[in-house]
Order: structure tokens, then C-alpha cells, then sequence
């Protein structure tokens, strides 16, 4: 892994926003920091540095009704006869006018502004100002492009649990189609239903123990990178670390595939990145010149995807004839819940509970996992280490409890669930670094929020970013502090609290691998931690924030890392991790971290609650 170029920065009081190229920088317990990639202080004009101030003059607010400031000169005009009928016409104006601006006034709360202002930048940063200075709902107009940007928990709340039936997913599916066809993140109505019906189920217990299992060996394997690194003498870009530590995993918790991208690298596993970076792309680019037909053989990028996903699509295709046989040849004896031991994968769930559906939706579901479930663990893991480096209480503490629970080894079922401290670093991370940190979302028919008429086919964007950064709704909102959740309390969630934490969402939409990632992240966290002293390499670059579907860093996250010092006074060492055989691990229900309902089959436990919230919704 090279090392990237230390970039310059510029830095500004408190938390400020920038014009692109221009990348913030989220310093742990200190206001955000802005910096300018290449060093150059921002030129004020279409910058981000004077939005305050060309907030406070006026120019990005529709302030009041424009029927009335165009007919004022007119009045004015008018109301200039002395006597005559002008000066009637004027007064009945003037009355009109009166009723314009009441209306405006009862209109939402509007910015306006240029595109360009926000493209190439990560957009949840512009909006937390935006929602500091125009409130918890907002409109956001870009010439004919408006969206409802909402920071309050209960609009939250109405869109995605009350009132879901009323919301599409909108532009994400238009955004993700390429990829993700009819899968569950962009699919909506009757297909969504049926398949999400399909696939949670394929999340159950015994299959998240065989995992857990799995996820411990691939940490084990990851350290052992890291060790060589160390022996190597260099520094660990850790966002490329776990991104290939999360792809291992998903691909053989979806598919069964071994894609080892911790240890080579081949075209399967560039095509699966080039499609990634082109979802992300889709994302925050304002043009979609590639709905055009030419423009996907004329631009090079373009070339580039197609053929990565055909390279995606053709290992996909293999894998699923594979597994059918691999079922067939199981001779009808179903392993009980459809878990084999030869590959307990999602995809042999699908294919061995029979469920009859086409080639390409099932590579359309297999897709949405792999996406879904690889970038946000590995975007979770980078941001927490970036929030733990320079926290030796919070690493302390984490160490005590892994060592008196696990002693060195990887979790079992049971134990996981005992390391309620890791999940509470795991759970403020996600806070501070919610991904994706807006949730998109469109109106079906008119609605309302906050007293303010959506009218039907506004795009809404729920920004979690500035509900978990609210200081209205969190003390010390910019603050590491995991013990906002006392390990005491149930894991915190969107129930617990109230709509205003929404790490995976919430309501009938809400993520459907919640436990799968939350228990890949405390693996590898407590396995890392157990082993390793971790600190910033002596010359690396800033860490900054940019955004696709998860917040990525923009130079990456580099550290050193070397076996652990223990305290001269401490006891042995913790024994050296024990190569356990990887067996389907049964897991109880002794005891947790995890709710009551968690305990249960996690899965089924998470959609039964949210078939009864929803049959319990209030009517819009
Ligand atoms: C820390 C890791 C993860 C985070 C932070 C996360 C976050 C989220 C969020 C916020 C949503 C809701 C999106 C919305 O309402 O628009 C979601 C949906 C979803 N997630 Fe996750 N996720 C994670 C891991 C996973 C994993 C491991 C899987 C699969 C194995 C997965 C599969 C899905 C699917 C399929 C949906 C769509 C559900 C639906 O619309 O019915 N996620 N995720």
C-alpha cells in the first residue's frame, strides 16, 4: 500500500462550509475543521466560507411571496394619483399583496442556491449548516431540482414508519439501477415486499452463529496482514483494510465466493470496486449523461463499468449454477433453517428454500447485499479507529473486557453479546459517522410535515448526519463519548431513541443486516484491539471526509501498528488466538448485550416488530 501525499489544509474557526475541491475534516472532540486540498485558501466568492454571510444577506432566501415584490413597483406607480382610480387599483393591490405574503409565510422555509456549490463535496456538510440556520425542514432549490431536507426525528419518524407507504426510494433507485436492478435497497411496492419477505428470513440465528464464526477467522487472517505490515516496517492504510476485509466477509456470507482481496487482487475484485466507484459517482454527480446510449460507449469510464459488470454478472451467473447443483446434490435432505455446513451462504438459503425466481433477480439480490453489506461495515471499522487512535481510556477499557471475556480468542455467540462496551464505541461511531449519512426518499402523494404540505413527488432527504450531530437533540454532539449509552441500557436504536438515532434506518425499510454487521464490527474491533497497539503513522496526511453512499476518507486512515506492550506490572499476555475448527456454532440465549427481542431469532424478531408497527401506524 503506497503512501498517499501529505495534502495542505486551511483552517477556519468552527464549523464551516466549503466550495469544492475542498474536503472537511472531522477532529475528534474539537469544532469540524475545514481544509483545502492543495493547500490553497478558498477564494470567498463561491465559497462556502461566506455562506453564513450570504445566508444573512438573503441571497439563498426565497423571502417572501414574488408575486407581491413584482407587482410593488406597479403599486407604487399607482398609488401616485392623487385621486383617480389608480389610486383604488393601488389599495386593492396592496390588499392582494397582503394575502400573497401570508402565504408565503406559511410556506417552508426555503434556500436557493447553485449546484455547483455543492457538487464534488460531501453534501450532509452544507446541509448541517443549512439546517442550523433554516431549521428542522427546509426546501433546497437548485433551479427546476428541489428537495425537502428534514432534521427532526418525528418528520423522521412519519416518513419512514407512520407514513412509509407513502415513500419511494426515488432518485436512489433511478441512481442505482445499473447495479442493483429490482434488488431490496432500490426496489419498491410488490417487489420490494416479496423479496424482502424472501430474504430476511435467510438472516437467522444459526446462520448469523455460522458467520460469527467465519467473521472471527477472517479477523484472525486480517491481523495476521497486519502483523507482516509491522514486520515490514509500514504503515496500514486501514479503509483499504477493511474494505477488503468487509468484501472476504460478505462474499462468503452472500455467495459462498472466496474473493481473499486481503491477499491478491484479480479482475473479479477490481470489477466489483469499479462498480462501487461508479454507484458512488451516479450518487453525487448532477448530470446522468449515461442514461444516453452513446455516452455508455463514448466515455471511457463508462466502457469501463459495463464491462466490469458483465465480469460481476458472469461470476454471479457461475455461482448460482453452482449452488443449484450443490442443492440438488444435497438430495432434498435440507439441513434444518436451509444452513449446509459446505456453504451456509445467503444465496444457498434462497435457492434451497426453493424460492422460484429469475436469474436476474436473484443477481440483482446478491448484488444489493454485496454492496449493501460491504462498504458500510468497512466504513463503520475506518471511522472508528480513526475515533479510538488517540483515546487510550476508550482502548483500556476495551481491552479489559475483551481480555476477561475472550482471553485472545474470537468471539462465540454467547460472547459477543458480553462485549457491551465494544458495541457502545461501535454504536457512538455510527452516530458521529452515520452511514450513508442521508437517507433518500420520495413522495408518493401529498403529505405533511411539520405543518409545512409536501406535495406529491418531492424528494426528501432524511439527513441522519444532522439528527446525530444536533445540538439540539445530544449534549456535546461533536463529542467521542460511547458512554452516551451506558452499557447498562438496551443497545441504543432507533426505538430506544425515539427516531433521533438512526443507524440503520428505521421501519419497514430499515436494514435487514443490522446484527450481521453490527456482530462483523465487534469481531474484528475486539480481535484488533486485543492484539495490537495502534497509533497515527509519524507523516501521514489529515483525515478528511468525503462521501459516496458512506463517508470515506479522502487520503485515507494510516497508521502503525505493532504487536501489544503489555504493562510491565499486568499479567501474561492473553494466550495467542486458538485455531478453532469453524463449525455451525449453535448460540443461546444466556447473557446478552442485546435486547430481549434480539435474543430471539434476530432476524425474525426484526421483521415481525415492524409488520406490527406498521399495522399499528396511524392512517396519514
Ligand atoms: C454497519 C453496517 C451497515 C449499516 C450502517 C447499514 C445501514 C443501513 C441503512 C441506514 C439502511 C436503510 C436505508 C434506507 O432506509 O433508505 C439499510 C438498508 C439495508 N441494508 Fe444495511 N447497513 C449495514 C450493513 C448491512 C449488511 C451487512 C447487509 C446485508 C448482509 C445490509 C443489507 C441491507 C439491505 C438489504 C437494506 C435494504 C432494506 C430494505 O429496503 O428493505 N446492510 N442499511
Amino acid at each position: 500500500m503506497e503512501r498517499c501525499a501529505r495534502s495542505g489544509s486551511s483552517t477556519f474557526a468552527g464549523t464551516k462550509l466549503v466550495a469544492h475541491p475542498v474536503r472537511l475534516s472531522p477532529l475528534k472532540n474539537q469544532p469540524l475543521v475545514v481544509r483545502a486540498a492543495g493547500g490553497q485558501e478558498q477564494p470567498p466568492k463561491n465559497s462556502y466560507d461566506s455562506l453564513e454571510e450570504r445566508i444573512a444577506s438573503g441571497e439563498f432566501t426565497d423571502a417572501g411571496s414574488t408575486k407581491e415584490r413584482l407587482t410593488r413597483p406597479l403599486r407604487r406607480v399607482l398609488a401616485r394619483d392623487p385621486v383617480g382610480p389608480g389610486r383604488a387599483l393601488a389599495w386593492r393591490l396592496a390588499k392582494i399583496g397582503q394575502r400573497w405574503q401570508r402565504n408565503a409565510a406559511s410556506r417552508m422555509p426555503t434556500a436557493t442556491g447553485d449546484i455547483r456549490e455543492i457538487v464534488g463535496q460531501p453534501v450532509f456538510v452544507p446541509l448541517f449548516k443549512l439546517y442550523q440556520i433554516y431549521g428542522p425542514i427546509f426546501k433546497l432549490s437548485f433551479g427546476p431540482k428541489q428537495f425537502v431536507i428534514i432534521s427532526d426525528p418525528q418528520m423522521a419518524k412519519r416518513v419512514l414508519l407512520y407514513n412509509a407507504t407513502n415513500y419511494s426510494k426515488g432518485i436512489l433507485s433511478e441512481i442505482l439501477d445499473f447495479v442493483m436492478g429490482q434488488g431490496l435497497i432500490p426496489a419498491d411496492g410488490e417487489v420490494w415486499k416479496v423479496r424482502r419477505r424472501v430474504i430476511v428470513p435467510a438472516l437467522h440465528k444459526r446462520y448469523l452463529a455460522a458467520m460469527l464464526d467465519m467473521f472471527g477467522d477472517c479477523a484472525q487472517h486480517g491481523a495476521d496482514m497486519l502483523e507482516q505490515s509491522h514486520r515490514d516496517g509500514k504503515p496500514v492504510e486501514m479503509e483499504n483494510f477493511f474494505s477488503r476485509f468487509g468484501l472476504d466477509i460478505i462474499g462468503k456470507a452472500v455467495f459462498g465466493y472466496e474473493f481473499d482481496s486481503l491477499t491478491h487482487d484479480d479482475p473479479v475484485i477490481q470489477a466489483v470496486y469499479t462498480t462501487l466507484r461508479e454507484a458512488e459517482y451516479r450518487s453525487t454527480y448532477p448530470i446522468a449523461y449515461w442514461n444516453l446510449a452513446p455516452m455508455r460507449w463514448l466515455v471511457p469510464r463508462q466502457r469501463r463499468n459495463a464491462a466490469a459488470l458483465q465480469v460481476i454478472s458472469d461470476t454471479l451467473d457461475e455461482l448460482i449454477a453452482k449452488c443449484k447443483r450443490l442443492v440438488e446434490e444435497e438430495d432434498q435432505e435440507f439441513v434444518e433453517e436451509f444452513l449446509s455446513k459446505a456453504d451456509p451462504s445467503i444465496l444457498h438459503f434462497l435457492i434451497a428454500s426453493g424460492d422460484d425466481i429469475t436469474s436476474k433477480q436473484l443477481r440483482d439480490d446478491l448484488m444489493t447485499l454485496l454492496i449493501a453489506g460491504h462498504e458500510t461495515t468497512a466504513a463503520v471499522l475506518t471511522w472508528t479507529f480513526h475515533l479510538i487512535v488517540d483515546r487510550p481510556d476508550v482502548i483500556a477499557r476495551m481491552r479489559e473486557e475483551c481480555d476477561r471475556v475472550l482471553g485472545g480468542r474470537k468471539p462465540t455467540f454467547e460472547q459477543v453479546r458480553e462485549l457491551r462496551y465494544c458495541m457502545r464505541v461501535i454504536n457512538e461511531s455510527m452516530r458521529m459517522y452515520p452511514q450513508p449519512p442521508v437517507l433518500i426518499r420520495r413522495a408518493l402523494a401529498d403529505d405533511e410535515l411539520g405543518g409545512y404540505r409536501v406535495p406529491a413527488g418531492s424528494d426528501i432527504f432524511i439527513s441522519v448526519w444532522n439528527l446525530h450531530r444536533s445540538p439540539a437533540l445530544w449534549e456535546e454532539p461533536d463529542v467521542f463519548n460511547p458512554d452516551r449509552f451506558p452499557v447498562e441500557s438496551p443497545p441504543p436504536n432507533e426505538t430506544t431513541h425515539d427516531f433521533k438515532y438512526l443507524p440503520f434506518g428505521g421501519g419497514r425499510r430499515k436494514c435487514i443486516g443490522d446484527q450481521f454487521a453490527l456482530f462483523e464490527a465487534i469481531t474484528a474491533l475486539a480481535m484488533l484491539v486485543q492484539r495490537f497497539d495502534f497509533q497515527r503513522a509519524p507523516d501521514a496526511p489529515p483525515v478528511e471526509m468525503t462521501t459516496g453512499a458512506t463517508i470515506h476518507t479522502t487520503n485515507g486512515l494510516w497508521l502503525d501498528i505493532k504487536p501489544r506492550q503489555m504493562p510491565a506490572d499486568s499479567a501474561a499476555p492473553p494466550p495467542p488466538p486458538a485455531a478453532e475448527v469453524p463449525e455451525l456454532a449453535t448460540g443461546g440465549a444466556a447473557s446478552t448485550g442485546l435486547s430481549e427481542e434480539r435474543e430471539l431469532t434476530l432476524a425474525f424478531a426484526n421483521a415481525a416488530a415492524q409488520q406490527q408497527q406498521q399495522q399499528q401506524q396511524p392512517q396519514a
